[in-house]
């Protein structure tokens, strides 16, 4: 079976102290209140990465993740972290691909596939983004757009690789905007990427990569898109700056 996983992406929100408080805050509720086996991860910025791993490397089911990293080594690379850094600090997640990294920083396909493999290498578990903008959605063109994505930066890795990768569908035009794609629409194309995957690989190891929705989810809508049964979590944004709605999101997954 798969793992079912929701993890939070804090994007670039709050402050030191803040980001502290909503760490503590829930990794006590998911202690007390999720008995599920469900992975919890916090994708934090990285000035929190290495206070809020003290944190998490004592609880079973919260784990730290960064929302970003190099795809260099080491090196004169001003402003830029390395996958060693964050294992050196108990990350064990690394997004990868935000659309806001595609759209405002130039990410390309290429630069991510650069990015993948050298998380990978390090034994980090890539959440790796992908998703249409709303154009492409209307001209329905998004399985060839979203599948294109997953060919150019995923297709070349080994099966033992490609099994360790998680992917999160992140819909453009439901990110931040309080319009969720339908759990329809969402199984679709979950379904559509793990066949996608099968071609390439083996049904076998399709059937074992967990597919995490993201856009707009929150407690209001997490429990009908996770019971989609290509849907295995999600990633969350503005619903994961405050514990108590992105607790809900966790129960939600079961
Ligand atoms: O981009 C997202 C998570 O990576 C989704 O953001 P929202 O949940 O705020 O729509």
């Amino acid at each position: 079976m798969r793992k079912k996983i929701v993890a939070g992406n804090w994007k670039m929100n709050g402050t030191y102290e803040d980001g502290l408080k909503l760490a503590s805050e829930v990794i006590h509720m998911v202690q007390d209140e999720v008995n599920s086996d469900v992975e919890v991860v916090l994708c934090t910025p990285f000035i929190h990465l290495s206070s809020v791993g003290k944190l998490t490397k004592e609880v079973p089911n919260v784990h730290l993740g960064a929302q970003n990293c190099s795809e260099y080594t080491s090196g004169a690379y001003t402003g830029e972290v390395s996958v060693q850094m964050l294992r050196s600090v108990h990350a064990e997640y690394v997004i990868i691909g935000h659309s806001e990294r595609r759209e405002y920083f130039n990410e390309t396909n290429q630069q991510l596939a650069k990015k993948v493999a050298m998380a990978l290498s390090a034994g980090l578990t890539p959440i790796f983004c992908c998703g249409e903008p709303l154009q492409v959605r209307e001209a329905e063109q998004q399985y060839p757009y979203v599948t294109q994505q997953i060919t150019e930066s995923l297709f070349d890795l080994s099966e033992d690789d490609m099994k360790k990768v998680v992917i999160a569908y992140e819909p453009i035009w439901a990110i931040g905007t309080g319009r969720t794609a339908s759990s329809q629409q969402a199984q679709e194309m979950h379904k559509v990427l793990r066949q996608h995957i099968a071609n390439r690989y083996s049904e076998a190891l399709a059937a074992e990569i967990s597919i995490l929705y993201g856009g707009s989810a929150k407690p209001d809508n997490a429990e009908e898109l996770f019971a989609c049964p290509d849907v295995d979590g999600g990633l969350i944004g503005g619903a994961s700056l405050k514990s108590r709605d992105f607790l809900q999101v966790v129960k939600a997954c079961k």
